[in-house]
C-alpha cells in the first residue's frame, strides 16, 4: 500500500489508535453486527483513498446508517441531501468535487464536514433505490476512473449482502409465524375452546404419555371430578350464554385452585376432571372443597354449585380406571347426597 494512502486510512482501522475526532465522536462499528457491510465501507474508504465510507438506508424521513467509518452521524435527514440525489439516479455514481457551502445539507465526519462526496444508489431486487453507498472527504477532491469502477462493484456487492439479509430475516418471520400456526393449531386441538382447560383429547394423548404416566406412577395421587348442580336449570332459566359464561367461570376458579403439576381437564359438558400427582386424599378434598366455595360466590346473577368426587390411587396396586371409578361413585353419592358437597372416597380396597 503506498504510504499516501496509508496516511489517509481512517484511523479506526489501525486498532487501537483514535480516530481525530473533530466532527464529533465516530460511531462505533455499525449495522446488525454485519462484520460483511462493515468490510465493504472500509473497502471503499481504502479504496477511495477517503477518511469516511457510508452504507445508509432510507428509514422514513431519514438515512439510517448500516456501516460506517469515519462517519459520526446514526442518521441524517433526507431532506435536501446529497445521497437523496444519488437515489435519484441508479445506475449512475453522484460525484460533487466540492459541495458548495449551503447547497447541500452538510454531513459531519471525523475531523470536520465533508467537502467531496461521491454516491451510487442501492437497490432492491425489483431496482427500487433503498439507500446509498457513499464516500466522503474533507477537502475537494475527484474519483479516478479506477475508483469509480470499485464504488460501483462495491454497490452491487452491498446491494446482494442486503438482499441476503431481507431474505434470511423473511425466512425467519416465515418459520415463526409456522412455528406459531402450529403452536396454535396444536391448543386448539387439545384445548377446550370455551374454558381455556385440556379436552378429552388431550387427557387420551396424557394417557400415552410416557413422562405423563411417569408422573403418575412416582407416588399416590388423587383424582377428582367435578360436576355443576342442575345446570340444565341454569341453561333453561338463564340461557345459553349465561350458561357458557358461568362455565367459563367455573373453569377458572378450577384452574386457579390447582397447582401447577396437576392437570384440570374439560371432561363433559358441565363436567371436570383433575388429576393430582402426589397428593393426599385430604389434600385433594380440601382443594375441592376450596373450589367448591369459590364457585358458589362466582359474580352471577343466580348461586352456582357444584358436586365433587375425590378417589385416591395408589400405582402400586390401581389401575387408573379403578380409581376413575371411584371417583365418579363418589360424585354420585355427592349428588345423591344433596348435591353443593364433595365426597372422599372411602371404599375398601383388596390388596392384589
Ligand atoms: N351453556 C352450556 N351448557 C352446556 C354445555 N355443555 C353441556 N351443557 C348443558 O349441561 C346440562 C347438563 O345437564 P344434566 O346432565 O342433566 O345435569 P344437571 O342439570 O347439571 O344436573 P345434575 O348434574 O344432576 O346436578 C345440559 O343441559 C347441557 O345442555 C355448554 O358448553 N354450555
Amino acid at each position: 500500500m503506498p504510504s499516501s494512502l496509508l496516511s489517509r486510512v481512517p484511523d479506526r482501522l489501525v486498532p487501537g489508535v483514535d480516530i481525530d475526532t473533530a466532527g464529533g465522536a465516530p460511531v462505533p462499528p455499525t449495522g446488525r453486527g454485519d462484520e460483511a457491510l462493515g468490510d465493504i465501507v472500509r473497502l471503499a474508504a481504502l479504496l477511495c483513498d477517503a477518511p469516511a465510507a457510508a452504507i445508509a438506508l432510507v428509514d422514513g424521513g431519514w438515512f439510517r446508517l448500516e456501516a460506517g467509518t469515519g462517519v459520526v452521524r446514526e442518521a441524517l435527514p433526507r431532506d435536501n441531501a446529497l445521497s437523496e440525489r444519488a437515489m435519484a439516479d441508479p445506475g449512475a455514481t453522484l460525484v460533487v468535487d466540492d459541495i458548495p457551502a449551503g447547497e447541500a445539507r452538510t454531513i459531519p465526519i471525523a475531523g470536520g464536514t465533508a467537502r467531496f462526496y461521491a454516491g451510487r444508489a442501492l437497490c432492491d431486487a425489483e431496482g427500487h433505490p433503498i439507500g446509498v453507498i457513499c464516500v466522503l472527504d474533507l477537502v475537494a477532491r475527484t474519483l479516478d476512473a479506477r475508483q469509480h469502477e470499485g464504488l460501483e462493484i462495491l454497490a452491487r456487492q452491498a446491494q446482494r449482502l442486503l438482499e441476503l439479509d431481507r431474505h434470511a430475516r423473511q425466512q425467519q418471520l416465515e418459520l415463526t409465524e409456522h412455528r406459531d400456526m402450529t403452536r396454535a393449531l396444536e391448543h386448539r386441538a387439545t384445548h377446550d375452546t370455551l374454558t381455556g382447560l385440556l379436552n378429552r383429547d388431550a387427557l387420551a394423548q396424557l394417557r400415552q404419555s410416557p413422562q405423563a404416566l411417569a408422573r403418575l406412577a412416582a407416588g399416590p395421587y388423587c383424582l377428582m371430578l367435578l360436576d355443576i348442580d342442575h345446570f340444565k336449570q341454569v341453561n333453561d332459566r338463564h340461557g345459553h350464554l349465561l350458561g357458557d359464561n358461568a362455565l367459563r367461570q367455573a373453569a377458572a376458579a378450577v384452574a386457579a385452585a390447582i397447582r401447577a403439576d396437576d392437570v384440570a381437564v374439560r371432561f363433559g359438558g358441565e363436567e371436570f376432571l383433575v388429576v393430582l400427582p402426589s397428593t393426599s386424599p385430604a389434600s385433594a378434598a380440601e382443594i375441592a372443597e376450596r373450589i367448591r366455595q369459590s364457585v358458589a360466590l362466582l359474580a352471577l346473577p343466580f348461586t352456582l354449585t357444584l358436586s365433587a368426587g375425590v378417589a385416591a390411587g395408589d400405582p402400586s396396586r390401581d389401575l387408573p380406571e379403578e380409581v376413575f371409578q371411584r371417583a365418579d361413585q363418589a360424585l354420585y353419592r355427592a349428588k345423591a347426597g344433596g348435591r353443593d358437597r364433595v365426597v372422599v372416597d372411602d371404599t375398601e380396597r383388596v390388596d392384589r
